[in-house]
């Protein structure tokens, strides 16, 4: 792979307030056109890695560079390609959707002749169109997120920073912004860097990701392979409640046990059950569902965590 493929590109990349390292000898490398998500708890550092990559914030020590450019020494040029969500967007509420898309279309610079265009298009995207002339002031949370979005990509920005997009928007909303997001990697070949702490939503839409603790990237790869790296042997079965009994003792040379009135879960991975399904059906169980417990990032993450409060905190 070329290095031009490469548009984000860290080298011990260090950030401290005062005495406390927020963002630790950070190595990340992000091709061009992949959706790559920083994932962590609060206070793992993902904002204040958004903000070194954006050149809002200069480095402590270590190397940034976005387009082979120092963001801080760049940082006109670098921001003109790229567009950020951070998490607490401000918008001027005394204006409506269109006057603030207006306005930054003016400030990025998007030909005069294009804003109407694009601005139609953000508002329909978003589906703000209905409300395009209400002031701003009046919208809940998530229609101020969207706007927020749509902002962030009107200028068509190569690389999209995206800080807890889905956050406070209800899943219909949510939806459009997922699919949003791979409509811009995958037809319109941008870059986005997704920081987020959902893990399923950084499962589906990742083509990598790196998840950090304490500033530092503690684990990254393929989702599907962290997933097969930290695989959970657990099996879940829903058999008729009369048969949990009966279940539970032909199921001996397994560890399991009863998780409900009628539902069973056996230590055994995958592969096991086509033995487990031949036992219990051999003891007359009448089964009515068999769910391997596919692992998600989530296990990887509690499993590099240990603790599950971690993610919660
Ligand atoms: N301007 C600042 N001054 C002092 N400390 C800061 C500043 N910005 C961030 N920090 C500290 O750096 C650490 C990393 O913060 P950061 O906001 O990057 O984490 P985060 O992963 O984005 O968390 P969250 O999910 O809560 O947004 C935290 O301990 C935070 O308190």
């Amino acid at each position: 792979m070329s290095s031009s493929e490469f548009v984000i590109k860290t080298r011990a990349l260090t950030r401290q307030f005062g005495g406390k390292v927020a963002v630790d000898h950070l190595d990340l490398t992000v091709k061009r056109g992949e959706v790559f998500g920083l994932l962590g708890h609060n206070g793992a550092g993902k904002t204040t890695t958004v903000r070194l990559l954006n050149g809002v914030l200069a480095a402590s020590s270590g190397s940034v560079r976005v387009f082979g450019l120092d963001p801080v020494e760049r940082g006109d040029v670098v921001r003109r390609r790229t567009g950020v969500l951070t998490e607490t967007p401000a918008l001027e509420e005394r204006l409506t959707p269109r006057e603030n898309l207006g306005i930054f279309a003016d400030l990025y610079g998007v030909p005069i002749g294009e804003v109407k265009r694009r601005v139609d298009a953000a508002l329909r995207t978003f589906d703000l169109a209905e409300v395009a002339a209400s002031r701003v002031s009046t919208f809940s949370k998530g229609m101020k997120q969207r706007l927020a979005i749509a902002r962030a990509t009107l200028h068509a920005p190569e690389v999209l920073y995206l800080d807890e997009p889905t956050s406070g928007l209800d899943p219909v909303s949510a939806k459009s912004v997922n699919d949003a997001i791979v409509r811009w990697s995958r037809d319109e070949g941008r870059t986005v860097l997704l920081c987020t702490h959902d893990l399923r939503d950084a499962e589906r839409l990742c083509d990598r990701v790196a998840v950090l603790s304490r500033g530092k990237v503690v684990l990254s790869g393929v989702p599907a392979e962290l997933s097969a790296r930290y695989e959970t042997r657990r099996v879940e079965i829903t058999v008729h409640p009369e048969d949990v009994q009966g279940a539970l003792r032909a199921l001996a040379r397994w560890n399991v046990e009863a998780t409900g009135a009628a539902n069973l879960a056996v230590e055994a991975g995958r592969v096991e059950v086509p033995a487990v399904l031949s036992v219990l059906l051999g003891a007359s169980v009448r089964v009515y569902e068999v769910h391997p417990h596919a692992p998600t990032l989530e296990d990887v993450y509690f499993a590099v965590h240990g603790v599950r409060e971690a993610v919660v905190a």
